[in-house]
């Protein structure tokens, strides 16, 4: 039987391989869409781009009216994170919100749909193993219709968890001390400037 060839050692968690398939020239198309990026989308992005990179981990909040941009800009900082082999988790908290972002179909069971831990779709523990939780880079969310929800990993283990099970707001178990918090904002997108950056993305 054919096997699917391994990048690291570390790599037998089928969670990572999924994550670590995207199709690399379909992400730097999507990055073409960078320069659309309006200053405080840019800032946005950079900083977090920055956190990513500089591994300093930290949790942000995107918030804006709706239509000011935020799936916009999470959508390239996704593509900005996979292009370079890494790993950008997005998770939702809703049926309709897993479908705008790519590879929220697949992670609506680690979504916040989980809000009740006692349901069914609850993440499972074992796939969440420590290898999966270290080799995340970022987690995004949405949260409340007009607020996006940024993890950047190195997080506290049980933060990344509770982060990606949904349950960080929903159970208060983390408080906004548990990491640094910074509260951002979108302002509404030049439109002659240009499409959605996920338009060309399948
Ligand atoms: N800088 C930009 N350049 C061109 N188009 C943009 C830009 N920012 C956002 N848009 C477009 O504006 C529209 C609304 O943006 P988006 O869906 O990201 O808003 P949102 O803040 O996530 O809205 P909601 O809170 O309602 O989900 C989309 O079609 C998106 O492609």
């Amino acid at each position: 039987m054919p096997q699917v060839a391994k990048t690291h050692s570390k790599d037998s968690n089928v969670l990572i391989l999924d994550e670590r398939s995207y199709d690399r020239e379909a992400l730097l198309e999507t990055l073409v869409s960078i320069p659309k990026m309006t200053p405080e989308q840019r800032k946005i992005y950079d900083e977090i781009l920055e956190a990513v990179n500089k591994e300093r981990g930290g949790m942000f909040f995107v918030s804006g009216f709706g239509g000011t941009g935020k799936t916009f800009l999470w959508k390239l900082l996704s593509a900005g994170v996979r292009s370079r082999g890494d790993i950008a988790l997005n998770v939702a908290s809703s049926g309709i919100a897993y479908l705008l972002l790519q590879g929220g179909e697949e992670t609506i069971y680690l979504s916040a749909d989980s809000i009740d831990p006692t349901d069914t779709k609850a993440v499972n523990d074992e796939a969440l193993d420590s290898d999966f939780l270290n080799n995340i880079k970022s987690v995004g969310s949405d949260f409340l219709e007009r607020l996006h929800e940024v993890a950047v990993i190195p997080l506290p283990e049980r933060l990344a968890r509770a982060t990606i099970q949904g349950r960080s707001r929903f159970h208060g178990e983390t408080t906004p001390n548990e990491a640094r918090s910074d509260v951002l904002r979108a302002t509404q997108p030049d439109r002659s400037r240009g499409d959605d950056p996920g338009a060309t993305q399948p």
